[in-house]
């Protein structure tokens, strides 16, 4: 094959930390991308020491780190679309949403990472007010969990009136859509993903799955919506397929590991195979 006959290769960033057990973070969404069709690339933020029990260190990089990352892709390798997950620091933050500034990276998604399922904190708190400031404004979208949504806006949410409230309030900070995720709303059969474009509603839902092997779903959820951006598709469409993607890793969980599993990044494309 010649340079100039070859297929357009779609690439997708993430600006994540990294998590040894594999099931979240950076590792989460280069085998989603993968998964998806779409060639990954990552700019590692912080590395944690982890598995499925949970957090037992965390190592941010230092700023320059990050930013010689970004440099370097940015340089030579346009992505199609980036995601963001774990930025642990106001510092770090602002490098990032300097960086997407400088090379006009704007089909961004946001997964504003704050603690990870076990209850360590993965974003300082006085990183929060840094999120909104410098990278919120810049998203595309944002996929805040019911907990992250809670602590953007101050709200306490109970009930889909307090989910639509907050999903305005986000909204009013600067992405142009929000996915309020409904995993830690652990009441009835199903769960509802909510998408608000600042003018309706969409509510996404599906059965809700009984089991503990849940770590790293909002890293792949929001992984899987990159890749269907990068891939072209528009973010009501994207959605979808992310939510399909996130529905059948959990289904098919892993069950590695004595504590919280991860999902199953293989399952999506063996069903579409045919090879459950
Ligand atoms: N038990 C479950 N059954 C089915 N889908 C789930 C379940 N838990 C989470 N999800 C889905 O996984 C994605 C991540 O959700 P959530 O758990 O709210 O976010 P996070 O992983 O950031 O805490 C969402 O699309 C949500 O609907
Ligand atoms: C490096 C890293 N990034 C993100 C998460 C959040 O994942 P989850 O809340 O789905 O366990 C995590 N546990 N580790």
């Amino acid at each position: 094959m010649t340079d100039s006959n070859r297929t357009k290769v779609i690439k997708a960033l993430t600006v994540a930390g990294s998590d040894s057990g594999g099931g979240a973070g950076i590792q989460a969404d280069l085998k989603t991308f993968q998964e998806l069709g779409v060639y990954g690339m990552s700019a590692l933020t912080a590395v944690t020491a982890q598995n499925t029990l949970g957090v037992q260190g965390v190592y941010p990089l230092e700023a320059e780190a990050v930013a010689a990352q970004l440099d370097s892709i940015g340089a030579d390798l346009t992505p199609d679309a980036v995601k963001t997950g774990m930025l642990f620091s106001s510092g770090l933050i602002r490098t990032v949403a300097q960086k997407f500034r400088q090379y006009g990276w704007t089909k961004l998604v946001v997964d504003p990472v704050m603690v990870a399922k076990g209850g360590s904190p993965l974003l300082q708190q006085e990183a929060v007010q840094a999120l909104i400031a410098h990278l919120l404004p810049l998203s595309l979208v944002i996929t805040p969990n019911i907990p992250e949504a809670e602590i953007l806006t101050g709200m306490k949410i109970s009930g889909m009136a307090d989910r639509e409230a907050a999903a305005r309030l986000v909204h009013a900070m600067g992405p142009r859509y929000v996915i309020l995720k409904g995993g830690h709303d652990e009441e009835g059969a199903q769960v509802t993903d909510l998408l608000y474009d600042g003018e309706q509603f969409i509510y996404l839902q599906s059965p809700r799955i009984a089991t503990r092997h849940t770590h790293g779903t909002g890293c792949t959820f929001s992984a899987a919506l990159a890749a269907g951006l990068a891939l072209g598709h528009l973010v009501p469409q994207a959605v979808h397929t992310a939510k399909a993607f996130i529905q059948a890793a959990i289904e098919d969980g892993l069950n590695i590991g004595a504590g919280h599993g991860p999902t199953n990044h293989f399952a999506y494309q063996n069903r579409l195979r045919g090879q459950r």
